[in-house]
């Protein structure tokens, strides 16, 4: 059957077949009423840890109570071996297993990944909480369906890493160039949205912070001896603004002013401005930031100032998509009651994701979750949604398609080998990753 995502169509021939004939599937479906059934008694447990991180919001690096939280969650089952600020001061690693699988196998190495960052002034508006209740939630879930398994294919183990830091400074790639992904195979964590969707594209990004500086006199008195760089600011925002009519419509480009000078009646000598650079591919973000230059200097050039134009953060990237694990997770996903509509509709803006980064070293999935509204994210409406005990459904049923998944692969050699041979169609990875921009 093939299956549209978006306007893409993957061959997904021969899937089912793969399932049927080298997987137990009465085992397997044994496997995902387990896990199912562990999910649903730990649903108030799951909720409060999900509320509790929700009712305290905390900015991108610093989610010290959400990381205790977890940590707690995880570390009162003795069978979860659990490493507290593991290479980030709040990230985490909670790993259990292996089990089964023949003496000597190469270990299959499952990651669940928790995001648990909030924004600043609207809190959980991205619904951050709600991705750490999915991670938890389809391990421990994956965990049950596993523990009294004698005859895998393969030793299989659980790692859960808590993820910090994906709204500012890219907690997942710090995590990778610190070596986290290493041993891990498969990896899968969902994110809430307006709809469900087992795969939706999400762009490059890339940050410039750019400070012009001027000259500070009295603004009345002697303003011919400034050098103002307010007016360059201004002048570098509006040249953006006449740019992006010049934009392909995939690509974004949008800031703000962070600073603007001190007091009316000095000339500003100091401006920032922050901005955010989004295209579908590589070399059209090397296009964006050319344009992007150009407008910031010529700013500069027209009032006199310095410029100075840094990116800060590491570029996220788009996510590769995994063909065969999108159409088990809609699989699982419909059994559950899930319903994947062919379009996007109010669900179709672009945004960007650390964990792009990610899907290039690691076959994976991040799809998208209804959570009971149409409110958008990083809107005031949208938090409210994110900690409503009637997001809770959609939660947790999401948690199970994404742990039935991992139930299908880890029982299944065939599939397994499909997700990565989908991973290597799409992976040019670790040289494309490089790239240097
Ligand atoms: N360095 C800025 C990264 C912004 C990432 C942000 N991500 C989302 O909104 C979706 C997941 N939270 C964005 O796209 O603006």
């Amino acid at each position: 059957m093939c299956q549209s995502i978006y306007g893409t169509t993957w061959p997904f021939e021969g899937l089912s077949n793969a399932c049927m004939l080298s997987g137990d599937m009465e085992k397997r479906q044994q496997m995902k009423d387990d896990l199912q059934r562990c999910i649903d008694a730990h649903k108030d447990e799951l909720h409060s840890l999900s509320r509790d991180i929700w009712s305290n919001p905390e900015l991108a690096g610093n989610e010290k109570h959400a990381h205790d939280r977890l940590v707690r969650f995880f570390s009162q089952d003795q069978t979860w071996t659990v490493q507290s600020h593991y290479k980030l001061p709040t990230a985490f690693k909670a790993s259990w297993g292996p089990v089964s699988g023949g003496v000597g196998d190469p270990v299959l190495n499952v990651g669940f990944l928790c995001e648990y960052d909030a924004l600043p002034g609207i809190g959980h508006a991205c619904g951050h909480n709600l991705i750490a209740e999915v991670g938890a939630a389809a391990a421990v879930g994956l965990k049950a369906a596993l523990e009294n398994q004698t005859e895998l294919p393969v030793p299989v183990k659980i790692t859960v890493l808590g993820t910090p830091a994906e709204e500012e400074l890219g907690g997942k790639i710090e995590l990778i160039n610190a070596g986290a992904f290493a041993d891990i195979d498969l990896v899968f964590m969902a994110h809430p949205a307006q709809q469900d969707a087992s795969f939706h594209p999400c762009i490059i990004i890339e940050e410039m912070l750019v400070k012009y500086y001027g000259k500070a006199s009295h603004a009345a008195a002697y303003p011919w001896e400034g050098v103002n760089a307010l007016d360059a600011a201004v002048l570098a925002y509006s040249n953006i603004s006449v740019l992006r009519q010049q934009l392909k419509p995939d690509w974004r480009i949008h800031g703000i002013i962070k600073h603007g000078g001190e007091k009316p009646n000095i000339i500003p000598a100091y401006t920032e401005l922050e901005f955010y650079l989004r295209t579908p591919l590589l070399k059209d973000l090397c296009d964006l930031k050319a344009k992007a230059e150009a407008c910031f200097r010529a700013a500069a050039g027209a009032t006199g100032c310095q410029v100075e134009i840094t990116s800060p953060t590491p570029t996220y990237y788009n996510i590769l998509p995994n063909a065969t694990l999108a159409s088990l997770y809609e699989s699982n996903g419909k059994a559950l009651g899930i319903h994947f509509p062919e379009q996007p509709t109010s669900f179709c803006g672009k945004r960007s994701t650390d964990f792009g980064n990610v899907s290039f070293i690691v076959p994976g999935i991040h799809p998208f979750f209804y959570i009971c509204t149409d409110a958008l994210n990083h809107t005031e409406e949208y938090t409210e949604a994110a900690g409503a005990e009637k997001a809770q459904l959609y939660t947790l049923r999401t948690a199970k398609a994404l742990s039935m998944t991992a139930v299908d692969v880890v029982c299944c050699p065939d599939l397994l080998k499909k997700v990565r041979d989908d991973f290597r169609l799409f992976g040019i990875h670790s040289q494309f990753y490089t790239t240097n921009l």
